[in-house]
């Protein structure tokens, strides 16, 4: 539908944010966005997601879609007419289905042994698993820096995936600079009278 209107209510350090933005690419779709302050946050996210009250929220055509694994099938199933993200097969799908709520506990090690030697988590089709992962990739140099642990020592095949992704404009576009991301964390811990 070429006059969709396409709005994420977003916060730009968020990995769950990111992940509709990729999606959206993927499909080729043009979006807005509206960043929120989520110390104040504002009448649009209050109405959009009464339920959570946390972003992202997708607003399609003025309804809202929250949660956003949800967000992600919906842009698949929505605009199936263009790259799939999800495979169709219902194995294959259900498989897809497992690894994103596996990603939700932030298990890295295990991934490393699902990724195996494949180019993407489904094959050679970047899709549905590679969107849920990826964005944690401009928190991983934060995550190295507080937890004093090498991600590319650990898991030298995630960050090979990693790379892969980069090269698509979806996602190179879509991930915000690892370094303003540990800046803001940074300022966030100050702000909190954390030391480091
Ligand atoms: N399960 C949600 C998680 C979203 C989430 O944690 N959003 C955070 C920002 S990254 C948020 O809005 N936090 C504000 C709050 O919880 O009050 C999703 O996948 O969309």
């Amino acid at each position: 539908m070429a006059d969709d209107k396409l709005i994420i209510v977003n916060f730009w350090p968020s990995i769950f944010g990111v992940r509709v933005r990729i999606a959206l690419r993927e499909k080729g779709l043009y979006f807005d966005e509206k960043d929120e302050d989520m110390q104040n946050k504002s009448p649009l996210l209050l109405e959009m997601n009464p339920v959570h009250k946390q972003i992202p929220v997708l607003i399609h055509n003025g309804k809202p879609i929250c949660e956003s694994l949800i967000i992600v099938q919906y842009i698949d199933e929505m605009w199936n007419d263009r790259v799939p993200l999800l495979p169709s097969d219902p194995y294959a799908k259900a498989q897809a289905r497992f690894w994103a709520d596996f990603i939700e506990k932030k298990i890295f090690k295990q991934l490393e042994g699902a990724l195996g030697e494949k180019v993407y988590f489904g094959d050679d089709m970047f899709g549905f698993v590679d969107i849920v992962l990826i964005p944690f990739y401009m928190w991983f140099h934060t995550y190295e820096t507080y937890g004093n642990f090498n991600i590319g020592v650990e898991c030298p095949k995630l960050i090979a995936w990693s790379k892969r992704c980069l090269k698509r404009e979806s996602v190179s576009k879509s991930l915000e600079d690892p370094n303003k991301v540990y800046e803001f964390m940074m300022s966030y811990r100050k702000k909190l009278g954390l030391e480091y």
